[in-house]
């Protein structure tokens, strides 16, 4: 482990006992009330229960998840527009969405991915309509702004809008994060809500509004350029075309691919997956889109199949299935649209889309699936709010926060419309957080902190901040990170333990927008950040063949034992 000193691998057992006594709400943490939802919406039940006896309190049910549209009276004080845009890929959903965005006195946008709230971010700013953008780890605020552009989790449902846009709608059927679109959903309030995503979403959602007496107007798209499924294989690496994308899911396949395409001398290959910092992934696609570049061929995982603006004229899939954590099961019929979708992006250089297959065998799956209908979505997320997770240990003091949710997840009653999130990960990290003195509201802010409890360096990382946290009240960068030992990883397993860094670090500056005194070294953990993706690209930039004799110089050592090349030193 190269930088993180993580020298308590074994969480101390703290006792826990009167802490949940000590727990108060803190409203004077608008970020903190925004991410964990719906403060105001519960705030009806606080008061009934700040009001009430203890035999009243008792008597409230705060299993009882059948009504979550009541659970926020600002939206539910609107009667709110809703305008479904929905379509395939590539049909100018969210293109039409963000011209009525634009056009509104305030708005919001909330998008699925922090590299889709930069992109709307950045295209509103240049349109003249100044625009925050904020993500779990950004506030960028621009002056004047009435305009935000966010991550779906940050959407706040305290403030009113003119107009707000949630992309992606159809994701508030996914298991981990379909209950922040659920609360977006049902909680924003805006005279306009515009809704970008798959048609398969349409009849859940005119089910879930029917009770807030909203108006729902559907609009259907049809897709812009054409996409056309190839009958052919590709067969070989040999007939490997300029703005080909090929597909894979695990990270050793992305650089198997991109070493065998660029042994046949021809073409380098930028690279796009999911644990890629966000801002490499997306210099990785300029390099790619850049007509000029050497990159002109793209290996990537699903990673694209949202927010990406790609230049791909032909996506071929490697292979047609996918491990999901359990099992290597096929791709269903929405991953197939979506990612098929990126080729022939309408205004990109390929005004025709071709998708295609390595091997033949896999292509009836693929013809089939381009023909089918996504299935008609039955559920959407949810998750209890922290107000009635905080209301129901007031009635069960013994009980840790990992007991907690578990009885949330076994006894919540739900309406046949929703399901409760799986909470896997957030039950890892509350049985960390659970033996530490820090109150219930802290614990629950590491929950739902975006760590990946799969990766040992993340959780370890993570483990570390909880563990300092609650014992100083001060978590101090360096304490558990050693500037100065970075360097350009050398191999594969190098290369993942610095995306690894790159999480930890990440998180750091998650916490510190949430316990600000507490987690000081924001500005050191976003420097290093930035470094960890420069890193990266160093190494992908040297992996494999080179076209021609760089320019760039051979990276040299630098002050603190980095190991930079001269363009990555100027950003030290
Ligand atoms: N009327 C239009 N005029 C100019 N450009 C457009 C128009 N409609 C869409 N586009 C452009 O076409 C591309 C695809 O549009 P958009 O991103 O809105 O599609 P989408 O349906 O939201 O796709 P996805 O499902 O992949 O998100 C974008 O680059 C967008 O700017
Ligand atoms: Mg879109």
């Amino acid at each position: 482990m190269a930088a993180f000193l993580l020298r308590h691998r074994q969480v101390s057992t703290l006792g826990v006992s009167g802490i949940l006594k000590a727990d108060k709400l803190d409203p004077s943490r608008p970020h903190v009330e925004s991410r964990l939802g719906a403060l105001a919406g519960v705030c009806n039940l606080l008061r009934e229960y700040s009001t009430s006896n203890d035999n009243r309190a008792h008597k409230f049910d705060f299993l009882d998840l059948t009504c979550p549209h009541a659970w926020y009276p600002v939206a539910r004080r609107k009667n709110r527009k809703i305008f479904l845009h929905v379509g395939p890929t590539n049909s100018g959903k969210t293109y039409h969405a963000l011209k009525q965005l634009e056009s509104s006195p305030s708005g919001v946008y909330c998008g699925p991915l922090r590299l889709l709230a930069w992109e709307v971010a950045k295209r509103l700013n240049k349109a003249n309509v100044p625009c925050d953008l904020i993500t779990g780890q950004e506030r960028e605020e621009v002056n004047g702004a009435k305009h935000k552009a966010v991550t779906v989790e940050m959407a706040d449902v305290t403030s009113n809008y003119s107009c707000a846009v949630v992309d992606e709608i159809q994701m508030l059927g996914c298991m981990t994060r379909g209950f922040s679109f659920t609360r977006a959903l049902l909680g924003i309030s805006a005279d306009e809500l515009h809704l970008c995503g798959d048609p398969a979403a349409v009849p859940l959602i005119q089910e879930i509004l029917k009770p807030t007496g909203d108006d729902i107007h559907v609009q259907y798209y049809e897709r812009l350029s054409p996409l056309v499924p190839s009958q052919k294989p590709l067969g070989s690496f040999k007939n490997i075309q300029t703005g080909d994308c090929i597909v894979t899911f695990s990270r050793r396949e992305i650089y198997k691919l991109k070493g065998q395409i660029e042994r046949g001398r021809k073409h380098l290959c930028s690279v796009v997956y999911g644990s890629l910092p966000p801002e490499t992934r997306t210099r990785q696609a300029t390099m790619f889109n850049d007509a000029s570049s050497e990159f002109d061929v793209l290996v990537a995982s699903d990673a694209i199949g949202m927010g990406l603006n790609l230049n791909i004229s032909r996506i071929i899939f490697s292979t047609m299935k996918k491990f999901d954590g359990v099992e290597m099961r096929d791709l269903t019929i929405s991953e197939v649209k979506q990612i098929a979708g990126r080729a022939g992006r309408y205004g990109s250089d390929f005004p025709v889309g071709e998708v295609t297959c390595l091997l033949a065998d896999d292509l009836p799956l693929l013809h089939s699936s381009l023909k089918s209908p996504s299935p008609i979505l039955e559920c959407a997320g949810l998750f209890p709010t922290f107000d009635l997770i905080f209301m129901y240990s007031r009635l069960h003091p013994k009980k840790g926060l990992y007991r907690i949710m578990e009885h949330f997840l076994e006894n919540a009653k739900l309406s046949e419309n929703y399901f409760i999130a799986n909470c896997e990960e957030m039950l890892k990290v509350a049985a960390v957080v659970d033996v530490l003195p820090i109150s219930l509201h802290d614990k629950y802010l590491f929950v739902i902190s975006p760590v990946d409890m799969r990766n040992e360096i993340s959780s370890q990382g993570l483990t570390q901040f909880a563990q300092n946290y609650a014992q100083k009240g001060i978590v101090r960068l360096k304490e558990i990170f050693t500037p100065g030992t970075l360097q350009v990883p050398k191999t594969e397993s190098a290369l993942k333990e610095l995306e690894s860094i790159h999480k930890v670090l990440d998180l750091y500056v998650w916490l510190s927008f949430r316990l600000e005194d507490s987690f000081p070294d924001r500005e050191l953990a976003a420097s290093q950040k930035a470094i960890c993706g420069l890193l990266i690209e160093e190494f992908l930039e040297r992996f494999g063949w080179q076209k021609q004799p760089k320019t760039r110089k051979l990276p040299s050592r630098v002050n603190s034992g980095f190991l930079l090349s001269k363009e990555t030193r100027q950003y030290v």
